[in-house]
């Protein structure tokens, strides 16, 4: 087998414009291989880069083989929440977290915003809603770029102008893709578009929401087991392929306040995630929950806000029991880091990108 450079480029453009399912297994399989023996993506581990570990044909590293991890060379993707991206100092590229949180805590319109915030960055994302038709996360993602100063009510619900939807639609064009539902959930068909979306379109953030609307009859074992290892898969599939993978879990109790614990089947879920972060509405359960569980007082901080998203688990930096407080504005569905907060993103040709850098501590 092999392949100039050119000629994988010229096949990557046709796939480009392609229905992964038109796609035969086999050609799958060959392009990926190409895929690894061409692109910029090593097969090898790249979550420090990819090239700490010389080539050895051993079952082990001697500790002289391996180097020093270097901060600089992660990639890290920023959530525009600056409470949460100063703490874990950015979603790294090649790792997966779990984002879990009840009915209706604002899961999927935060993963929203975290596409729009990637764009912004110059990453590409694509979104798995299997819950959500396209036309409504399209709908999202416009608001949440658009902000208020581009936003009309209209009647009861809010839209985009028109003149700025047409820029925002040619500026999101390439930086985020919404996954076509009728290819169907069946775990198989996921995981060979995900292979695509990595390897064809090149994207850097997968958001998949949500594991409950996958179907995973496919896998062995029972629906515990099937969840687990799709995890597992999910993660060496982050590693392989350097995107970072948000994956939505729900919990396993309706009610209540959520922790660690209570997400979907079984700890192996959250064992093999790099991070897990809940998102909380701020009401009056919340409330008193966080008052018999962490004996916050009446003017704790955190209720002050309208969402809370708490870290509960970060492997990289151990970070744990951290809130980040939230205001959720109604007309452009945003989750905006202060009252007021007015970002602007690339596609408003007068504004500068918004780009925070600023850590929280
Ligand atoms: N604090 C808030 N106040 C008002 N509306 C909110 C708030 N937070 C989120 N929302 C809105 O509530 C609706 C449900 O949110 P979303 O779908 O993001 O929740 P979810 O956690 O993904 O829910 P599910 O588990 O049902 O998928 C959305 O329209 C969202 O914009």
């Amino acid at each position: 087998m092999s392949i100039t450079r050119d000629e994988y480029f010229r096949l990557r453009e046709i796939y480009a414009n392609m229905n992964p399912n038109d796609i035969t297994d086999a050609e799958m399989k060959e392009f990926i291989q190409y895929s690894e023996m061409l692109s910029r993506v090593p097969g090898a581990s790249v979550l420090f880069g990819g090239d700490q570990f010389r080539q050895v044909n051993r079952m082990f590293y001697r500790i002289d083989e391996i180097e020093a991890v270097d901060r600089s060379k992660l990639v890290t993707v920023k959530s525009g929440i600056t409470a949460i991206d100063g703490r874990l100092h950015g979603f790294i590229k090649g790792e997966l977290t779990i984002v879990s949180g009840t009915n209706g805590s604002g899961k999927s319109t935060w993963l929203s915003q975290v596409a729009v915030e990637a764009a912004a960055q110059g990453f590409t994302s694509v979104i798995f809603s299997g819950e959500l038709p396209a036309p409504r996360v399209k709908e999202w993602l416009m608001l949440q770029a658009a902000g208020p100063d581009h936003i009309v009510k209209d009647g009861w619900a809010f839209h985009v102008e028109s003149g700025a939807a047409k820029r925002i639609t040619e500026w999101m064009r390439k930086k985020i893709f919404i996954y076509n539902n009728e290819n169907g959930t069946e775990i198989g068909r996921v995981l060979k578009a995900l292979e695509y979306f990595a390897l064809v379109l090149g994207v850097d953030v997968i958001v998949l929401d949500n594991l409950m609307s996958m179907n995973l009859k496919s896998m062995g074992g029972d629906k515990y087991e099937r969840q687990a290892e799709l995890i597992l898969r999910l993660s060496e599939f982050a590693k392989k392929r350097n995107v970072h993978i948000f994956f939505v879990c729900h919990p396993r109790k309706a009610m209540g306040f959520l922790r660690k614990d209570d997400i979907s089947g079984t700890a192996d879920i959250t064992n093999a995630a790099d991070n897990v972060l809940i998102v909380h509405r701020v009401n009056n359960d919340f409330k008193s929950r966080t008052k018999e569980f962490f004996k916050w007082g009446d003017d704790a901080e955190m209720y002050r806000y309208s969402n809370a998203i708490e870290v509960c688990k970060n492997r990289d930096l151990g970070v744990q029991d951290a809130f980040a407080g939230t205001y959720f504005e109604e007309c452009s569905k945003r989750f905006l880091n202060a009252a007021g907060e007015a970002k602007h993103y690339g596609w408003e040709p007068e504004k500068e990108e918004w780009n925070d850098g600023t850590p929280f501590d």
